[in-house]
């Protein structure tokens, strides 16, 4: 448990200065001892995210059962041992027990393979410690898990909370609470005034909240257990939202319409046999022996086995986390990625290329004071964190002061500033000249502006035509792939409360700055091979369209005509914003909504998107996307909000994810092909056979083995090494493709079925009663047979006809053939049964099944060819 005191609560949660909460949580504006913090950390134990525990193995075992699919299992099972049928109870038990176990096993062993990449990846806090008592104060960055009550902590735009805290000092804080209170806007948060305010949730920052823009030091109030986020997720008044993606409407979809189909059938068939043959209750074990032989109960464990293997796979080759695993599933299906441009296909490393006046000439002064914006930002900040930005243009201008030696600007003092943030495209420094207040200057305060050109020129004293053709100057800089920030000042007469953004009116424009920020290495090759593989790039980015376009193109992409936010601003018709969204390749100057705006209208167009990003800017996009990916280098947020991480620098493992996505789903449809089409002919020639004959077709236990036989050999496909060439375009599972595939195949099925039917009406003699276990044995022998050849010839897409080494599916197809003509003869054969059959029947069944192998070819490719 790790509640903090309870008075340093009520210190916290009321009012009372900085000093107060401090003394009440036993720390001080210094921060902790490391050696107090490790014994707190002892006595209030490791602040564990809520919901990020890991899940222990008993647990998911657990979870496993939950699953429908189980769950009817069980309920069959039940029925069962009712009827005190103790051979089908104890196949179902021995069904529900190894497919639990499976499906636990896979999924740990996803996670344990990504354990190490996450440690990579993950998320810390920065915090305020000391190394002894005497020793001076350091930030230093620390596991989440490792923080205590009394820890002070430095918040900066990106980060996650961390844990509870009360803010001791704010600059400009913004956070975002939907993980708390489903409010989408960032909402203010400051430390109180030294006389100690009442509205306390603004002096607080809650776990699982992040940081929108400014910077904060706050004092842990509460970790853990004790959280907020903790206790409203255990009095589960909060649910972490499961977004409906492409995994539940297949899949899931998928699984629901089978289960009401197998729902009906018990019933079903005690009714017919009630009704045609006058059996009463004795044909039930019959009954819930069909109902499981049509139930793909292996559906959850090879589902469960195909991603897991992909994701541990993806994990070891290619360093990427799969976080939840049906988004490798969804990552298969994407045919649209999003992907924002500033340090996902750029490096994030801009350096400054230029530096001019209104009339373009090169100017160094436009620099330096793009640059005392730069340092006074940074400076004022509660947290200094550079932005990329702001960074290259301090070293410019390092690099610049240095060979000039121009001093003036290093004597300015900073007032306030006034940072940017998602949606706001500008930062403002207030700055003054230090000195005697009796100057007139010192009066002064200058304000330092730069930001986006279309932003900084709204705000300049200038008449229509100068900032038309300042626009287009900025246009023809962005166009040549620079990053354009226009520069302008004011003089204003000092202001004693605190600045606000009306200030930012009537400035004197002063030049502009290029940037030029390099693409990420492999970035054109990732994309090349995005459109290869039939998914759609676009990119969203906040950035002028100019120098987007030019990216895109330096890309090899054809940018078409970039459209800029406001347009989309001004479409209030759904209908319009889909289509836009889909004919557009390139928006520009997008805010954080409306890149999310953009993904959604993607999605209700039908398409499934992916969204690549990496900012603060990219949250809400991130969100409302399919998969959110997000590379190694993302701020905290987004790592923590994407479904997928790519661990390393490399873009073209997003490639080999999407791939590993595709196999996965391809495989998972393999199965309920081959699964469905089989039962479903099965299930048909069971129900004729059964009308015709005065036995039972099967006796309940032959159906139960004859399943677990299947299942068995089945689980090979989760682990086939599909055709590369079914991968080069998303692959996406229809349930209405599926149904008409199982409704053809199942009935070339159910004919083989009966014609083998008609052979051991040949073959044997009588098919009386003593003909029964004949009968039973030859059926046993064509069924696993049939099932071996399905495998074989419905797989995705490799032929028979491959060389190298037999896969998985050979040695599980040779092991069910094997089954299948052995076990009638072996000693098993009688205790099941089943008796000895002439030779003569299996040269029939040769023919029988030689004709089933041509029909089921023709068939395949046939289906293969339709669209
Ligand atoms: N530190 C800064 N000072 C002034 N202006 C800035 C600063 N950072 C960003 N801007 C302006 O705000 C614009 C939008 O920034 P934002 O962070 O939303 O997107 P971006 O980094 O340009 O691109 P992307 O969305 O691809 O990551 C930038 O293009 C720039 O003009
Ligand atoms: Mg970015």
């Amino acid at each position: 448990m790790a509640w903090a005191p309870e008075a340093s609560r009520t210190a916290a949660g009321g009012g009372g200065t900085n000093l107060e909460v401090l003394r009440a949580l036993e720390s001080g504006p210094r921060g902790l001892v490391e050696a107090e913090a490790e014994e707190r950390l002892l006595r209030h134990g490791e602040n564990v995210f809520p919901g990020r525990r890991p899940e222990p193995l008993p647990l998911r075992f657990a979870r496993s059962l939950r699953d429908p699919f189980t769950a009817v299992l069980v309920c069959l099972g039940l029925v069962s041992a009712v009827l005190a049928s103790w051979a089908t109870t104890c196949v179902i038990v021995v069904l529900v027990v190894v497919s639990c176990v499976l499906r636990a096993t896979g999924e740990h062993r996803a996670d344990r393979s990504a354990a190490g990449l996450r440690e990579l990846v993950a998320t810390t806090a920065t915090v305020r410690r000391r190394a002894t008592e005497t020793s001076p104060p350091t930030a230093r960055e620390v596991p989440v898990d490792q923080l205590v009550p009394g820890d002070l902590v430095l918040l900066s735009p990106g980060d996650l909370v961390p844990a509870d805290l009360r803010l001791l000092r704010t600059t400009g804080l913004t956070v975002h609470e939907a993980a708390l209170t489903g409010e989408s806007a960032p909402v203010d948060k400051s430390a109180p005034a030294a006389e100690g305010a009442p509205d306390d949730r603004r002096h607080l920052c809650f776990q699982g909240s992040s940081v929108v823009s400014g910077s904060g030091s706050g004092v842990v109030v509460a970790t853990g257990r004790g959280t907020l986020l903790s206790g409203a997720l255990a009095g589960s008044s909060l649910r972490t939202h499961t977004p409906r993606g492409p995994f539940d409407r297949s899949v899931n979809g998928i699984a629901w319409t089978l289960i009401r189909f197998m729902l009906l059938t018990a019933p079903l068939v005690l009714v017919a046999s009630a009704l045609l043959r006058g059996r009463g209750l004795e044909t039930l074990p019959f009954a819930v022996a069909v109902a499981v032989g049509l139930t793909p109960e292996m559906l959850p464990v090879i589902v469960t086995s195909a991603l897991a293997r992909g994701a541990a796979l993806l994990a070891r080759d290619s360093e990427v986390i799969v976080r939840r695993l049906p988004a490798l599933h969804d990552l298969g299906a994407v045919d649209v990625l999003c992907v924002d441009k500033t340090g996902t296909l750029t490096q994030d490393r801009p350096v400054v290329e230029c530096s001019v006046d209104a009339d373009g000439e090169p100017d160094p002064a436009v620099l330096r004071w793009a640059a005392v914006n730069a340092l006074w930002t940074l400076h004022l900040a509660e947290v200094p964190v550079p932005d990329a930005l702001d960074e290259a243009l301090l070293d410019a201008d390092e690099e610049a002061g240095a060979a000039a030696c121009t001093g003036a600007f290093d004597d300015y003092d900073g007032v306030a500033s006034l940072p940017c943030g998602p949606g706001r495209r500008i930062s403002t420094a207030v700055v003054r000249l230090p000195g005697d207040s009796r100057f007139a200057l010192a009066n002064t305060h200058t304000l330092v502006v730069k930001g986006a050109p279309e932003d900084v020129l709204d705000r300049c004293a200038l008449d229509d035509t100068e900032r038309e053709q300042l626009a287009g100057r900025a246009a023809a800089l962005a166009a040549d792939g620079l990053r354009v920030l226009a520069v302008a000042v004011a003089e204003r007469p000092a202001c004693s409360g605190p600045y606000t953004h009306a200030v930012e009116r009537g400035l004197a424009f002063t030049g502009f700055v290029g940037l030029r920020d390099a693409l990420a290495p492999t970035a054109a090759e990732a994309i090349a091979e995005l459109a290869r593989g039939g998914v759609a790039v676009k990119l969203l980015t906040g950035d002028h369209p100019g120098t987007a376009a030019r990216v895109c193109r330096e890309l090899g992409g054809d940018p078409g005509v970039p459209v800029t936010a406001d347009r989309i601003d001004a479409l209030t018709d759904e209908e319009e914003l889909k289509q836009l969204a889909a004919g557009t390749t390139v928006f520009a100057r997008c805010t954080p909504e409306h890149k999310a705006r953009i993904v959604q209208a993607l999605r209700s167009g039908g398409h499934t998107v992916g969204f690549l990003g990496d900012g603060v800017n990219d949250l809400a996009a991130l969100h409302a996307a399919d998969v959110g990916i997000c590379p190694r280098d993302g701020v905290d947020v987004a790592r923590e909000a994407a479904d997928v991480v790519l661990a390393s620098k490399d873009l073209t493992a997003l490639d080999r994810a999407i791939v590993a996505g595709r196999r996965s789903t391809s495989n998972i449809a393999a199965y309920l092909r081959i699964t469905l089409s089989s039962n479903v002919g099965n299930v048909v020639a069971m129900l004729v056979a059964g009308l015709m004959l005065p036995f039972l077709p099967m006796l309940p236990a032959q159906v139960l083995v004859q399943n677990l036989c299947f299942d068995a050999a089945q689980l090979a496909l989760a682990f086939d090494r599909p055709d590369p060439v079914a991968h080069n375009r998303p692959v996406v599972l229809r349930p209405r493709a599926l149904l008409r595939f199982v409704t053809g195949f199942g009935l070339l099925n159910a004919a083989a079925d009966l014609a083998t039917f008609g052979v051991l009406l040949l073959a044997v003699h009588s098919l009386g009663e003593d003909g029964q276990e004949a009968f039973h044995a030859g059926w046993f022998t064509e069924n696993l047979l049939t099932q071996a050849m399905v495998m074989l010839l419905l797989r995705s897409g490799r032929q028979l006809a491959e060389g190298g080494t037999p896969g998985p599916i050979r040695w599980a197809t040779a092991g069910l053939a094997v089954v299948g003509l052995l076990l009638p003869l072996s000693p098993m054969g009688p205790l099941l049964g089943m008796a000895v059959l002439p030779a003569m029947y299996y040269a029939l069944l040769a023919v029988v099944l030689a004709l089933y192998a041509v029909g089921l070819a023709a068939a395949r490719a046939r289906f293969d060819r339709a669209p």
